[in-house]
């Protein structure tokens, strides 16, 4: 039910109450250019997880498409012009938060493995195994959204859990920009507040002061927005990823319990990857990270297919999709990844709605989220770039029978910016943390498996000077450094 505040003024953006009753949520979807604020006046209240504190003003812009969820019901005031507002009676929260329990079972039990307490006489048989969860679905079905609902809860269940959150969706970009893949450990609920950071802000980004400061992903640089591109590629890196997150839990007995979380890519359902290069993305990711459960989110015949394939070893659920997930169509897309490598740069700059003084992102202070990148001019030999596999290269399988490829498409190549024809111009670039300083570690192909340390992108080259501009979020010197590119450019507008 909602009812138009008495307080509008000319000057001000409208406003108005929306009371909702137990176990419903207020949907909401923003046009370009407009903001939202909501508070919440009373009761209990969450978007994707993360609880709404009373009496805070949160601020959501760039598009966003979000829900504020309640168990108990309450009060929001709203003011701003969203083009779409609803309350929907009907979510799926009850199922994921059964999920969770179930989860949260899992994870009491491996910690008391962990600390070698003896099981209760009630489940001596019960696995020992946190959970290792695989969120599966295709486009526009909520995994992301699944994805940091169950993360959330799991913070927020008291017990001192930090899930790890992984992302191998390099269409959408995690934390870092769109073509990493990713994974931190979450310490504290996940907020939304605008698309361009779908999962909250980390320290690569944010400034010291934001709360969510403490996520410090892993990123490694696939460098495309298509998995089918470089299957072989995404494949090594899901690997990767896997192999530090098992190096980090040698290290740390105490954080396995917490289990952790995998957000995928559409393709990894359905669509024009061939179903080949989809199982085996599928498979790298159950083996990579140790997978015991998979969550299909409302897919009958991918639930089907990973029943059979899997079901013998791995518990596969299939679970309903919520009927606010929106439809997130190509244009949208790409404007969203335009802002996120913007807000990788500038942080986010979003107006509150007119009359609105005290908003906050997520609950931090806006001027925290601004950042203020540098722009330098390097020489052509400061910098050594590689693509990975040569251009517009087409995989091994559409090659002509029996005909070999000169490079492969593993195989990093040295680019010559000064060579017309570079692609260089405009691009994003990953650039590698250090190599092994044992040079009786050197192998081929060693830039694969080294993480990034950043993003920076080229805005101007000079072939005649050789010198190019070089945009980073933060003014580190870049001589003797090594960066990737893949085909992700970035242009201000
Ligand atoms: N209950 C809801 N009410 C309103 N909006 C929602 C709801 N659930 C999800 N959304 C929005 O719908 C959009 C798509 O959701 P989400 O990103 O979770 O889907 P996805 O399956 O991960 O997408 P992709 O196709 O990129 O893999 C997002 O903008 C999200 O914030």
């Amino acid at each position: 039910m909602s009812t138009e505040n008495p307080e509008n003024t000319a000057e001000s953006a409208p406003s108005k109450e929306w009371t909702l009753e137990p176990e419903t949520e207020y949907r909401f979807e923003l046009d370009p250019g407009s903001s939202l604020a909501i508070k919440l006046v009373r009761g209990h209240a969450e978007i994707f997880g993360a609880e709404l504190v009373e009496g805070k003003t949160y601020l959501f812009g760039s598009e966003c498409k979000a829900a504020v969820f309640t168990w108990q019901g309450c009060t929001l005031e709203v003011t701003g012009h969203p083009s779409t507002e609803y309350v929907s009676e009907e979510t799926p929260m009850t199922a994921y938060a059964n999920l969770h329990i179930a989860f949260e079972q899992m994870r009491v039990r491996a910690l008391r493995d962990v600390r070698g307490s003896p099981p209760p006489t009630d489940e001596p048989a019960a696995s020992q195994d946190p959970p290792r969860i695989l969120v599966l679905g295709p486009e526009n079905s909520g995994k992301t959204t699944v994805c940091k609902i169950l993360v959330n809860y799991a913070v927020r269940a008291g017990q001192g859990w930090s899930p790890l959150l992984v992302n191998v969706d390099p269409g959408q970009g995690g934390w870092a920009a769109p073509g990493a893949i990713s994974a931190a450990s979450v310490f504290a609920p996940i907020p939304t507040y605008s698309p361009a950071s779908p999962l909250g802000s980390v320290a690569t980004s944010a400034p010291t002061a934001l709360a969510s400061n403490a996520l410090v992903p892993l990123v490694f640089w696939y460098g495309h927005a298509e998995t089918k591109k470089n299957p072989l590629l995404m494949d090594r890196l899901i690997r990767n990823l896997g192999g530090h997150i098992d190096d980090r839990y040698l290290n740390d007995q105490e954080a396995k319990p917490s289990g952790l979380v995998v957000d995928t890519p559409p393709s990894f359902a359905s669509g024009p990857t061939t179903d080949v290069h989809r199982q085996r993305l599928i498979k790298a990711c159950v083996e990579a990270f140790n997978i015991n459960v998979i969550l299909v989110v409302g897919h009958e015949k991918l639930n089907v297919e990973m029943q059979r394939t899997y079901g013998a070893r791995i518990t596969v659920v299939k679970i309903p999709k919520s009927g606010g997930v929106v439809e997130l169509e190509h244009h949208y897309r790409e404007r969203i990844r335009n802002n996120q490598f913007y807000s990788y740069m500038y942080g986010h700059i979003i107006k509150p709605p007119a009359g609105i003084t005290n908003a906050t992102l997520g609950g931090e202070t806006l001027d925290d989220f601004i950042l203020s990148p540098s722009s330098t001019v390097i020489s052509f030999s400061d910098l050594t770039i590689y693509r990975v596999g040569a251009g517009a290269m087409a995989p091994s399988s559409a090659l002509p029978i029996g005909a070999q490829r000169v490079v492969s498409e593993m195989q990093p190549v040295i680019i010559d910016p000064s060579q017309p024809g570079s692609g260089l111009l405009n691009s994003v670039l990953g650039l590698l943390a250090p190599p092994n300083p044992d040079e009786n570690e050197r192998y081929d192909e060693e830039l694969l498996d080294l993480t990034i340390q950043g993003f920076i992108v080229i805005t101007n080259l000079d072939i005649s000077k050789k010198r190019m501009t070089v945009l980073a979020p933060n003014q580190v010197s870049l001589v003797g450094k090594t960066a990737i590119v893949g085909t992700y450019e970035w242009q201000e507008q």
